[in-house]
């Protein structure tokens, strides 16, 4: 059954699905690589489609597979597919062009976080409407940080107090996130970052560890894993 977003709705979600997976091995590209049955990015879209105050999806798919993803989408949720680029800030940009007049606030999520809550979507845009330019979801460094020499020699041990793992969505006032790539000069896959750049404060709300990336094949079998543990 296909989800139908809200019209009334504030926030316009953008996906960058146009990435190899380089680093989850030899396959399809990544977002349209099987969990449990059905392409990531399926499972991303239906999350992100659950979220109330989402008005609009833009999706950046690889070049090739523009018309198979429509085609994939289509019984999941009203969503535009645009090509996405070479850089995941490229697929950013070229989704954000798509964005038809309304929303106010946009979040970009990466269809590698395929078990996004709807929840942590809704909390985002509620921080971004609270009055936040900028807005990232985060977890607590669970594991002692080195850092280290060339030659893998410990240096000293990072105050882990004061990190934070990043994940997505990551939510930004409109005009925020548009000047942000409008001056972007290197590529960064952090959209956060390119905020920063532009002297904007850049607030943290709890992440979740279902919004995890699926990465490397061990993040893969973890997502199967909590599928059949949690629906
Ligand atoms: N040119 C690119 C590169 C990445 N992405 C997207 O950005 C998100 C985060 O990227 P990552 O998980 O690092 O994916 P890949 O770039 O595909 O991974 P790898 O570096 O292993 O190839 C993913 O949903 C990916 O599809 C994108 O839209 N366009
Ligand atoms: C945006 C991001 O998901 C935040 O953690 C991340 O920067 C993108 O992935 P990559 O592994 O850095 O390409």
């Amino acid at each position: 059954m296909t989800a139908q977003l809200n019209p009334c709705g504030d926030v316009a979600v953008l996906v960058p699905a146009a990435g190899a997976g380089i680093r989850l091995g030899p396959g399809a590209p990544k977002a349209l690589r099987p969990l449990a049955g059905e392409p990531l990015l399926v499972h991303a879209v239906r999350r992100i489609a659950a979220a109330p105050s989402v008005h609009t999806i833009v999706v950046a798919a690889p070049v090739a597979d523009v018309p198979a993803v429509r085609d994939l989408l289509a019984p999941v949720a009203p969503v535009t597919v645009v090509p996405g680029g070479a850089q995941r800030q490229d697929s950013v940009a070229a989704a954000l062009a798509a964005v038809p007049a309304g929303p106010g606030i946009v979040l970009v999520h990466d269809a590698a976080r395929a078990l996004v809550p709807a929840e942590l979507v809704e909390s985002v845009a509620a921080a971004v409407r609270s009055g936040h330019d900028a807005v990232i979801p985060v977890l607590p460094v669970v594991d002692t940080v080195k850092e280290v020499s060339a030659d893998e020699v410990v240096r000293g041990t990072v105050d882990r107090s004061v990190l934070r793992a990043v994940q997505t969505p990551q939510g930004f006032r409109r005009a925020v996130l548009a000047a942000a790539h409008a001056a972007a000069v290197d590529p960064l896959t952090d959209d956060a970052g390119l905020v920063e750049k532009q002297g904007v404060p850049v607030v943290c709300v709890p992440g979740s560890e279902y919004a995890m990336k699926i990465t490397r094949p061990f993040d893969l079998a973890l997502a199967e894993h909590l599928l059949t543990v949690r629906v």
